[in-house]
């Protein structure tokens, strides 16, 4: 291949079956995951067309959003109205169509993203869809991941292709060591709070810098989770060794001589030295500390040692309504310290942050303490093996001594569609969305890493996990 391709250019050129003109590409796409909501939907309507899906082989469905994370579930069970007609909807048609299904009680089931790089479904360099805003998240294996509506799921299906607009190329250089007790969360929200939940409109961003380098595939994946809280629609981190390493042996990946030649080929797809961005930005690592949001949008946060804003100092009206209307909602006034805010939830969940690093970043802190009185403590494990993991070497027991409930793996409550809901409480969360409702009716949402979940919840109010003795 010649030089000056981003990783980006490379696997979409790799994917283009036609141009369509005005800069929109009928792309080959290469794995389609279907979760229980716009899956489920997808599946339906194609049915009801007529039509049957074009590569049953390609495609992989998951129970995750409407199953409820209450221990000793049943298979459909769910708070959701209609949710189980869903479930039940999603199970018929998958066996039906041939998918790869991980049904509610298979040992592999989980949040989709979760599970999608775990069982090395995604891969380098492959395209990879899911009806979900989220897919973006196994980008961090270095796939070009996505999310899409349940309507061009349902094109997918019928056809394994997918028409779509080229955005333009971004690199985010993350350079420098990491203050101990900062987490890629941190790095993430750091990020969005700096350049603003809008930087990355129509552009296709690309982690770098020796941070990211660094990171292991765990740490990657949160970063990408929240690209498109960052408004970009794909984010990735280019494949190497680390990549390699994680992927070895797991269950769809390449084995064998397949194996040596996927890798060969996953070698080529780092950006060339030479490759030109449409835009670069550089983060200084060392300057991040602990983030916690205080408002209703990821962009909305501060380090932990720091204070609400004050609306008036916003520089422009727009700006100050914005502020005044995400603290009204919060119930907090400009000026309070982050650290010391009382919480009425700590929650460990979602397709963020409920990898077994984070699980064990968590249980660091929790280990020999216990949770503050009158504090709702929940850990809902990312996927059914990250909870045996977790329960392997005993991480269940420190959360459960402290104080926390253990639940099934799921969405749970990081957007309450299976109706795990709470109501007009303070949460502070390792999820990727502090929005209006997010965690149910008036739930006012923090935003932190699990380290610092961990240590609100002992501590009763937000608490910086360094300033405990570990
Ligand atoms: C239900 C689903 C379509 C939705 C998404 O697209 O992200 C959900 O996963 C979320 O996080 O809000
Ligand atoms: S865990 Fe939350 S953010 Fe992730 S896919 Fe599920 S609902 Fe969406």
């Amino acid at each position: 291949m010649s030089t000056r391709h981003t990783f980006f250019e490379k696997v979409w050129d790799e994917h283009v079956i036609a141009d369509l003109g005005d800069n929109t590409f009928l792309l080959q796409i290469d794995r389609l995951f279907l979760h229980d909501m716009s899956g489920s939907n997808a599946m339906r309507s194609l049915e009801a067309s007529g039509r049957t899906p074009a590569s049953s082989k390609q495609v992989y469905a998951v129970v995750d959003h409407l199953i409820t994370s209450r221990p000793g579930r049943g298979p459909d069970e769910t708070g959701a109205r209609g949710g189980a007609d869903m479930i039940q909807a999603h199970r018929r048609l998958s066996h039906e169509y041939g998918f790869t299904f991980l049904d509610t009680t298979d040992p592999r089931q989980g949040i989709v993203h979760v599970v999608s790089p775990e069982l090395a479904i995604a891969l380098p360099g492959l395209t990879l869809v899911c009806g979900d805003s989220h897919t973006c998240t196994v980008g961090g294996i270095g796939a070009l991941a996505w999310g899409i509506g349940s309507t061009e799921c349902e094109h997918v299906l019928a056809t394994q292709t997918l028409p779509q607009v080229k955005p333009r190329t971004m690199r985010v250089n993350f350079e420098g060591e990491l203050v101990p007790g900062v987490y890629p969360k941190d790095m993430i929200l750091h990020l969005i709070g700096t350049i603003g939940a809008n930087g990355g409109i129509g552009y296709a961003v690309e982690f770098a810098g020796s941070t990211v380098r660094q990171l292991p595939i765990e740490g990657r994946l949160t970063i990408c989770n929240m690209a498109i809280e960052f408004s970009a629609k794909y984010g990735f981190v280019p494949p190497d060794e680390v990549t390699f390493e994680y992927l070895k042996d797991r269950e769809f990946a390449p084995k064998g001589e397949a194996w040596d030649q996927a890798v060969a080929y996953w070698r080529t797809l780092a950006s060339d030295p030479d490759a030109v961005f449409d835009k670069e930005v550089t983060i200084d690592c060392a300057e991040i500390r602990p983030q916690v949001t205080w408002g209703t949008s990821p962009q909305q946060v501060a380090a932990i040692d720091g204070c609400v804003p004050d609306p008036s100092e916003a520089a422009d009206p727009g700006g100050r309504a914005l502020i005044e209307r995400a603290l009204t909602y919060i119930r907090l006034e400009p000026g309070t310290p982050i650290e010391g805010i009382p919480i009425d939830v700590a929650y460990i969940g979602s397709c963020t942050n409920a990898r077994l690093s984070d699980l064990r970043a968590a249980a660091m802190v929790l280990k020999g303490r216990k949770v503050a009185p009158g504090i709702q403590a929940i850990c809902v494990p990312g996927s059914t093996q990250v909870r045996a993991a977790a329960e392997a070497e005993g991480l269940d027991q420190i959360f459960r001594e402290a104080g926390f409930e253990w639940h099934e793996s799921g969405c749970a409550m990081c957007g309450h569609m299976g109706n795990d809901r709470l109501s007009d409480l303070r949460v502070i969360s390792t999820t990727n969305r502090n929005f209006e409702g997010r965690q149910g009716p008036l739930t006012r949402t923090h935003l932190a890493s699990p380290a610092t979940v961990a240590a609100s919840a002992v501590a009763g109010c937000i608490a910086d996990a360094r300033h405990l003795a570990l």
